[in-house]
């Protein structure tokens, strides 16, 4: 069938509006008629050329929610009709990861995700006869894509896809950080780097655990109103002190942080964040992507004397099971969606979108079909 999609044909030039071949679901796959997608800077992180696994061309998206339209062979758990988001972190709940009670990073598909193709080794999308990879497992930005049956979660058909799309990535990524990666307590106290997409749902998420202070912290103060919207109970700038941020956390707190989070991607704050979490006890999550060859470093002493460093990815949510219940979240109003939309747009004007997030200007841009 033809598609309307959003390639990118290279790195770091503007994505192409064009008409794209898909082919249908094979074994094990589901085709799915996108509605709403968000745009993450993990797919700006792609498009600039820095992730080592970006392969050209391709059509980029892992931010959406949509509806089934087609099933392949074998496929149950949903149907023609079935309101759905498509997952990056898929949940087939029978490999090793899956089953060890310890984590989200299902490994069932990812080999072939990696590699810009569907779990058979080949692409079901192509554009004057040229293949196209696929990106994250979901490329949102066509308006029909096919992915595997174990990276898509089933959601309530009344939900509004052009907020719950945001649970497909960066709200879920935020909030599942603090309840299932950090385990934030209430009372505790958190320091949160970076207030887009991710950084606001960490705030979100540390005002859901009841946690004490809640320190904003961007290079952007534009970004402050919508944090303290959604609890950070003090904004703070590191272009406005001379010593390091990490500095001027401890002496605001005494010892450190109890816990504090990055959702930037630079390796850095990665450190500061780590040197910023409290004697004894803190620990840093790390949810910004950095590209290939970044590296990060502390000192050994950092760690010797108690503190913690530990990642997260897709929050640790497992979203075949997990991700059903937080869209009912979202619909009861306990998670709140709407002020992540800053701006909505069609997908002829997508690249403006991407624009928007490097200049500081948009939280999520929503791209509807
Ligand atoms: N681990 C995971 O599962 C996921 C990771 N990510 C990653 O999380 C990061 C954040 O994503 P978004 O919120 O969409 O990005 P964004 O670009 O919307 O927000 C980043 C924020 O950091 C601020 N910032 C930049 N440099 C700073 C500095 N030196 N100090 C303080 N603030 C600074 C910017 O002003 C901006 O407000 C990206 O690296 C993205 O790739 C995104 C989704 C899931
Ligand atoms: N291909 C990238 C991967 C970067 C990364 O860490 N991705 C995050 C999700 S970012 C979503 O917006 C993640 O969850 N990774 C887990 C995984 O299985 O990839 C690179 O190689 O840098």
């Amino acid at each position: 069938m033809k598609s309307r999609a959003a390639v990118a044909f290279g790195p770091g030039k503007p994505l192409e509006i064009v008409e794209i071949d898909v082919e249908p679901p094979r074994k094990g796959e589901v085709l799915i008629k996108i509605t709403n997608t968000g745009v993450c800077h993990t797919d700006a992180f792609t498009l600039s050329g820095d992730d080592p696994e970006g392969l050209f061309p391709v059509v980029l998206g892992h931010e959406g929610a949509g509806i089934v339209v087609e099933v392949g062979e074998g496929v149950t758990s949903v149907k023609p009709g079935d309101h759905v988001i498509p997952l990056y972190t898929a949940e087939c709940g029978e490999c090793l990861f899956c089953k060890s009670g310890k984590t989200n990073l299902c490994v069932a598909v990812r080999a072939t995700q990696g590699k810009g193709l569907m779990p058979d080794g080949t692409t079901r999308f192509s554009y004057n006869g040229q293949p196209l990879y696929h990106y994250m497992g979901c490329s949102t930005f066509s308006e029909y894509t096919v992915v595997a049956e174990v990276s898509l979660a089933k959601i309530n058909p009344d939900a509004n896809p052009e907020h719950v799309c945001l649970l497909g990535c960066g709200v879920t990524t935020g909030i599942g950080a603090v309840h299932n990666t950090a385990k934030v307590q209430p009372g505790d106290s958190v320091a949160i780097f970076g207030l887009g997409g991710i950084g606001l749902a960490a705030i979100q998420g540390a005002r859901q655990a009841k946690a004490g202070r809640i320190i904003a912290i961007d290079t952007n103060p534009a970004k402050f109103e919508l944090a303290r919207t959604f609890g950070a109970t003090e904004c703070i700038n590191p272009k406005d002190f001379e010593k390091p941020i990490h500095e001027v956390l401890i002496e605001m707190t005494g010892w450190g942080v109890d816990h504090t989070f990055e959702c930037i991607g630079n390796v850095n704050v990665m450190r500061s964040a780590l040197e910023a979490a409290h004697r004894g006890w803190g620990q840093s999550i790390v949810i910004g992507v950095a590209g290939a060859g970044k590296e990060i470093s502390t000192r050994p002493f950092q760690l010797v004397t108690g503190r913690t460093w530990k990642g997260s990815a897709f929050g640790g949510v497992k979203g075949r099971t997990q991700l059903p219940g937080m869209v009912e979240d979202a619909m009861k109003g306990e998670i709140d969606l709407a002020p992540f939309v800053t701006h909505t747009m069609g997908l002829d004007d997508i690249n403006k979108a991407f624009d928007l997030m490097h200049e500081g200007k948009s939280i999520r841009t929503v791209i509807h079909y």
